[in-house]
């Protein structure tokens, strides 16, 4: 390498650094995009919007700031969370300068807060809040001396935290919800027709405000629905047709159904604990014929999937958030649902961040 290539790399090595270190400035952003609800205001109008139009349109502000947003708004487009069009007027014989306009793009579609859409708006808004964020200032000291990030940043774990605090429950479970139709909807493209067809009773353990067993109930209504999860949780879900909520703690028991389904549980425990929910899962299904449908990461560190580098993200994110959890390789869960009562499993890949892990206890 002569001294010209080594320069040149190094420099590339100190633009990196400057990158990774205000990574968090794209977040502030998008987060921004949410709350300022600048996809809904494109959305609603149906077609790209000039500044002033997006502008005017922003709640909760008499006189929104039009430097501040023109600013941001340069950065999303860079980031392509929009994108911007030049608008020019052909009457003005191009005398008078072009009017930018803000159009939506495949990224901003997932920021919509219109409930017919599927959003990720919640989960932005709960990821980058200041509760959620304050843990990942303790990684170094968890790597020095192991313990909870979660704990360390609050005096609690996560759960705890959620049954004394109503606004950071509703924050939480929202975040999830979102998350979970989502997720829904890639399984029900790929496990579809008969596949439900001799499942009448499913418990989702772990279902949050219940809007996941929903979505499968509502596409097969045969399914008799049970969203489990602890008492505070359920005791703010709304009602869904064909799905009763259960509060419970699953470490004690789950209720009894022909199938479990578990989407984002596991990787928020330790190996020993998640033995101990896969124990209480076996004794809640049918002993030969019962299933365990898990949606969860399933870890390739070095693969270059779509989704691979995100499932590298949510296990530092369980460092941050869970009291001992993780994402886990294929290996991994092998082991773990072997030593859970489950030796045989198949996994399949789905359109989402998660694979589906059916575990069978035969
Ligand atoms: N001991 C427990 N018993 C039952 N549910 C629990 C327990 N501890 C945590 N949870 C719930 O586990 C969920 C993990 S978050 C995942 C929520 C949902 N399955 C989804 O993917 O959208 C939260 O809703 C917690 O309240």
């Amino acid at each position: 390498m002569d001294k010209h290539d080594a320069a040149s790399k190094l420099l590339h090595g100190q633009a990196q650094i400057w990158k990774q270190m205000f990574a968090f400035v794209d977040s502030m952003a998008l987060k921004c995009a949410v709350e300022l609800q600048i996809a809904d205001i494109i959305h609603s109008h149906g077609r790209p919007l000039s500044l002033s139009e997006i502008s005017s349109n922003i709640t909760n502000s008499s006189s929104p700031s039009f430097p501040y947003l023109a600013r941001i708004m340069r950065l999303l487009v860079r980031n392509n969370i929009f994108e911007s069009i030049e608008d020019v007027q052909p009457e003005n014989g191009g005398d008078t300068p072009s009017t930018t306009l803000y159009g939506l793009t495949t990224a901003s579609r997932w920021l919509l807060n219109n409930n017919d859409q599927l959003s990720m708006a919640p989960f932005i808004l709960m990821e980058n809040h200041p509760w959620l964020l304050s843990p990942w200032h303790q990684l170094s000291t968890c790597v020095r001396e192991g313990g909870i990030a979660f704990q360390k940043a609050h005096g609690k774990e996560i759960w705890d935290m959620a049954s004394q605090n109503p606004e950071f429950n509703k924050i939480f479970n929202d975040g999830m919800e979102c998350t979970g139709k989502i997720t829904m909807q890639a399984i029900l493209s790929v496990f579809k027709g008969t596949y439900w067809d001799g499942v009448e009773t499913l418990v989702d353990v772990g279902g949050g405000t219940g809007a996941t067993i929903a979505e499968i109930v509502k596409v097969y209504p045969h399914i008799k629905g049970i969203n489990f999860d602890l008492p505070h949780v359920v005791a703010t879900a709304p009602k869904y047709d064909g799905v009763s909520h259960v509060g419970g703690d699953m470490f004690d028991a789950i209720p009894s159904a022909q199938a479990v389904f578990m989407k984002w549980i596991m990787h928020d425990w330790c190996d020993e604990d998640c033995v101990k929910i896969l124990k209480n899962c076996r004794r809640a299904i049918p002993e030969k014929t019962g299933k365990v449908f898990i949606v969860e990461v399933v870890l390739k560190p070095d693969g270059d999937g779509l989704f691979d580098s995100i499932g590298m993200i949510l296990d530092l994110l369980m460092i941050a958030h869970s009291s001992g959890g993780k994402e886990r390789t294929e290996p991994e869960w092998k082991k773990l649902l072997d030593k859970g009562g489950f030796p045989r499993y198949k996994i399949t890949e789905i359109p989402a961040c998660f694979s589906i892990i059916e575990a069978y206890p035969e």
